[in-house]
């Protein structure tokens, strides 16, 4: 459905030299500097997945997305989406994909959404009775009935969101793009919109993808996750795989009835690939440090050697690896 490869994209920008005799310099020759915003770029999706493209700002997230949204150009490298090459069959293929930029609206600001709802029906040429009873189900799902009638420019930031995923799907494409979906909206009409996108890639098996800062947003809905960083993509694979390359690992805090010293519970663990730190003289934390896997391991061993008052699970938060990822050294990590 989406396959990509090697693609490049590099802006040429103007380097402004410093000083008077610098910007008079300037007058008469420009001096260029060459940015690969996207460098050397392969991915493939199958129908039917939902994933996230993340990383820090400038590391070529939405020049990726506009490529491959027909937008820009590519400088190098080969894509083939839904059948398509974006940017040469543009107009064909904007009908089989969706678009969402949480910064750029696609909705009359003076009209209601219903209004422009109707227009982008026949600017898409939907059928009248089948894109009608679409209409009502995205109507219903996203729950904005109560204020569709009402011009753009006075319903909120959450009520006009769910307003322009709906306009987004009118056509009922086969790709969404969405670009930030959740920046600034509170936490319920995240998760409709969270329960919303599952439900349709459920239903419709519809591919989405995502680019977002909030860690909750993949949590909640992405098994697969890209990771790009200056350019470069440095991690494509499972969400799991993910926490294990770039966590810290599972913690866990024993609690023990009786004085325990490291040794003694080194002893019981033996072979098992774990770090062990002391907490205070009744309570031990162990590091499980290559494989989450392990934990059920762990447990049983030490619960069966020891007197155990409690027990603390801690995973890495997705968000503390993300943080890994962003202040490591950059290297390519592909998993299946
Ligand atoms: N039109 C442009 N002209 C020149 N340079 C550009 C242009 N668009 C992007 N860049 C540069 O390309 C690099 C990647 O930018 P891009 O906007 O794709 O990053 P991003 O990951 O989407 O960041 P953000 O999260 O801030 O949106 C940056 O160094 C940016 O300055």
């Amino acid at each position: 459905m989406i396959k990509i490869q090697n693609l490049q994209k590099e802006f040429r920008i103007h380097q402004a030299r410093s000083g008077l005799a610098g910007a008079f310099r300037d007058l008469f020759r420009r001096e260029y500097k060459t940015v690969k915003a996207v460098d050397d770029v392969s991915f493939e999706v199958a129908e039917g997945e939902i994933f996230a493209l993340i990383g820090e700002n400038g590391a070529g997230k939405s020049t990726t997305i506009k490529m491959m949204t027909g937008i820009l150009t590519p400088s190098g490298g080969e894509m083939q989406i839904n059948g398509y090459v974006p940017y040469k069959q543009r107009e064909e293929y904007v009908r089989s994909i969706g678009v969402v930029f949480g910064q750029r609206s696609q909705l009359w600001w003076d009209l209601s959404p219903l209004e422009s709802f109707r227009l982008l029906r026949s600017v898409y040429k939907v059928d009248e009775l089948q894109g009608q009873r679409w209409l009502e189900r995205l109507i219903e799902e996203l729950d904005i009935g109560s204020f569709v009638s009402q011009p753009v420019r006075k319903l909120s930031l959450g009520q006009r969101m769910r307003c322009e995923i709906a306009a987004s799907l009118i056509h009922k494409p086969k790709l969404l793009f969405l670009d930030e979906p959740t920046v600034g909206l509170d936490v319920l009409v995240k998760q409709k919109i969270r329960e919303f996108l599952r439900n349709l890639n459920e239903t419709e098996n519809m591919t989405i993808l995502l680019t977002t800062h909030d860690v909750s947003d993949i949590e909640a809905l992405c098994k697969r996750v890209l990771v790009m960083d200056k350019g470069k993509l440095i991690f494509d694979g499972q969400l799991h795989d993910l926490k294990e390359t770039w966590g810290n690992g599972t913690e866990v805090v024993f609690q023990f009835k009786q004085r325990t010293t490291i040794e003694q519970l080194q002893a019981a663990l033996a072979e098992l690939p774990c770090e062990l730190l002391r907490e205070n003289e009744y309570a031990i934390r162990v590091r499980i440090v290559q494989n989450h896997e392990m934990l059920p391991y762990v447990l049983s061993t030490v619960m069966t050697a020891f007197e155990v008052s409690d027990v603390k699970i801690m995973e890495t938060s997705t968000e503390e690896i993300v943080r890994n990822i962003y202040s490591a050294p950059v290297e390519v990590s592909h998993y299946g």
